[in-house]
């Protein structure tokens, strides 16, 4: 069972002091806040620990020095952690849950990574603009009424919504609703469930785990799938369409028989893999990154002097964009502390020994843990825990060791969709920058909610349109 596996290592690793027979150490975890508890596990353990619930085995590596030697791809690759690798149901062998064998992975890589180049940033910005307006009338209408926004659930719509209009031409409607579209909701419910779902590859008593949760599971997958199906059927109905988006560039290619087409199956798998990798994870960079911005008034006057001074009163152009370089620090620094998709496993190519102590065997596989490797005192300085974007200042980054950054993963399985993510989440912050004033109560404090992702729970402040 693979999630066992992990003989790791002949070397003595710490874990918690109250490991008992047959739940090892279930006692003092949780499960519905994983990595928040397994940085306080960090604190008490050091760089590499274990945790054994029952009969699974994690280890977690935690200091930025193990975290580049693992980004070696010539010793380490992907390895499929239990939480992802149950998003197979969902996802199948599309892009993010794939084994690193499977040659649909090969095949939808090399057709879609033009896609995601920078240059190709440009033929979705017009879209993006689109979207952030929609998202700006809203917080119109919300200014005007009592002000209050929950950061979390829009920066969430507006994320689905622009993947959905750039990636399949289908659009969710998100502003138009009061509850959260079903869609929505299914995909939610899919990552929670894939969280917990570790524990039902126990032997025996596994599969019987949380039974209420997993009917619940199979219905929201078996909407999610309708819906893509149709999508794609109609867009097929129509043969070629002019459409411009990833949609078209995989019928295309199955139209044409380009070498690397992929079939009906895999087109659906990459349809939901790239709604669920697309947008959750830019909408909690978005919502981190707005909380910080609120509790810091002098970083927020910065910011929005450099948007007054880049974009002035106009409609952002394409290449005004990146030009925005202290709100991409901004986002920087908010995916450095919480980096949204918090963690990523590592799998030895061969027999190797890690840190010149751990010894693993081919297979053997460790997490690493983003959020305690970004906040690695002897990488980031006694100031580790503190915001402060200009830890992203260039002669800053120049001056620290490679691959201890890592919100979007490493090699060759890293993020596709880096680009994608950061002209949007600079776009939409810009334009939030510049149109509105904020109000955070102050007795609010940062509270995060875990479902593979992480994002902030309750984050409500008040917006007005901008003094001037
Ligand atoms: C701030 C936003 C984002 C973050 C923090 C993020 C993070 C990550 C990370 C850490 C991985 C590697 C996971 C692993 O090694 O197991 C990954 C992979 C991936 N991401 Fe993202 N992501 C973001 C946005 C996006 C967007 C916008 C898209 C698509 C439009 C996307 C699509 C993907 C895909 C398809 C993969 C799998 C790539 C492969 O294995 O070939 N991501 N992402």
């Amino acid at each position: 069972m693979a999630v066992a596996t992990s003989h790791v290592f002949d070397t003595e690793i710490p874990h918690p002091p109250w490991r008992v027979p047959v739940l090892g150490d279930v006692l003092g975890m949780s499960l519905s806040a994983p990595v928040q508890n397994s940085m306080e596990m960090h604190r008490r353990l050091g760089p590499v620990f274990e945790r054994r619930p029952f009969r699974l085995r994690f280890v977690f590596v935690c200091s930025g020095e193990l975290t580049a030697e693992l980004s070696d791809d010539r010793r380490f690759a992907k390895h499929l952690a239990p939480g992802v690798e149950a998003l197979r149901s969902l996802g199948g062998d599309g892009l993010f849950t794939a084994f690193n064998d499977e040659p649909n992975w090969r095949r939808a890589h090399e057709l879609l990574t033009p896609a995601f180049a920078q240059s190709a940033m440009r033929s979705y910005h017009a879209t993006m603009l689109d979207v952030t307006a929609d998202l700006l009338d809203h917080w119109d209408r919300r200014a005007v009424a009592d002000g209050r926004v929950d950061v979390a659930a829009d920066m969430t719509k507006l994320t689905l919504e622009t993947i959905g209009r750039t990636g399949f031409s289908y659009s969710f409607s998100p502003f138009e609703r009061e509850r959260p579209h079903p869609f929505v909701e299914a995909m939610v419910g899919g990552l929670a469930f894939s969280q917990r779902s570790a524990l039902r590859r126990l032997p025996v008593v596994g599969r019987h785990l949380f039974p209420e949760a997993k009917r619940q599971y199979d219905l929201d997958r078996a909407y999610l799938h309708r819906v893509v199906d149709e999508v794609v059927r109609s867009r097929q109905a129509a043969g070629a369409t002019g459409h411009d988006d990833l949609l078209e560039l995989m019928l295309r290619a199955a139209r044409e028989n380009d070498p690397n087409r992929i079939d009906d199956e895999n087109i659906r798998n990459q349809v939901l893999t790239f709604l669920v990798a697309g947008h959750e994870t830019t909408s909690g960079a978005l919502s981190f990154a707005l909380y910080y911005l609120m509790r810091n008034p002098e970083v927020f006057a910065r910011a929005r002097a450099e948007v007054d001074a880049v974009w002035g009163e106009d409609t952002p152009a394409f290449e005004q964009v990146a030009k925005l370089r202290y709100v991409r620090r901004v986002l920087d620094e908010a995916l450095r502390l919480w980096p949204t998709a918090p963690a990523y496993a590592r799998e030895a190519r061969a027999d190797t020994t890690l840190g010149g102590r751990y010894r693993l065997r081919k297979g053997d596989w460790v997490l690493v843990l983003l959020p305690a490797v970004h906040r690695d005192p002897e990488v980031w300085g006694p100031d580790a825990e503190t915001f402060d974007p200009d830890h992203f200042l260039p002669e800053r980054v120049r001056a620290r060791p490679g691959h201890v950054y890592k919100p979007f993963g490493t090699g060759e399985r890293a993020c596709i969709g880096r680009q994608f993510a950061l002209h949007e989440a600079t776009l939409v912050l810009g334009s939030l920058l510049r149109r509105f004033d904020f109000d955070l109560d102050p007795r609010y404090r940062l509270r995060i909610a875990e479902r593979l992702t992480l994002m902030p729970q309750g984050l409500c402040p008040t917006v007005s349109s901008r003094a001037r």
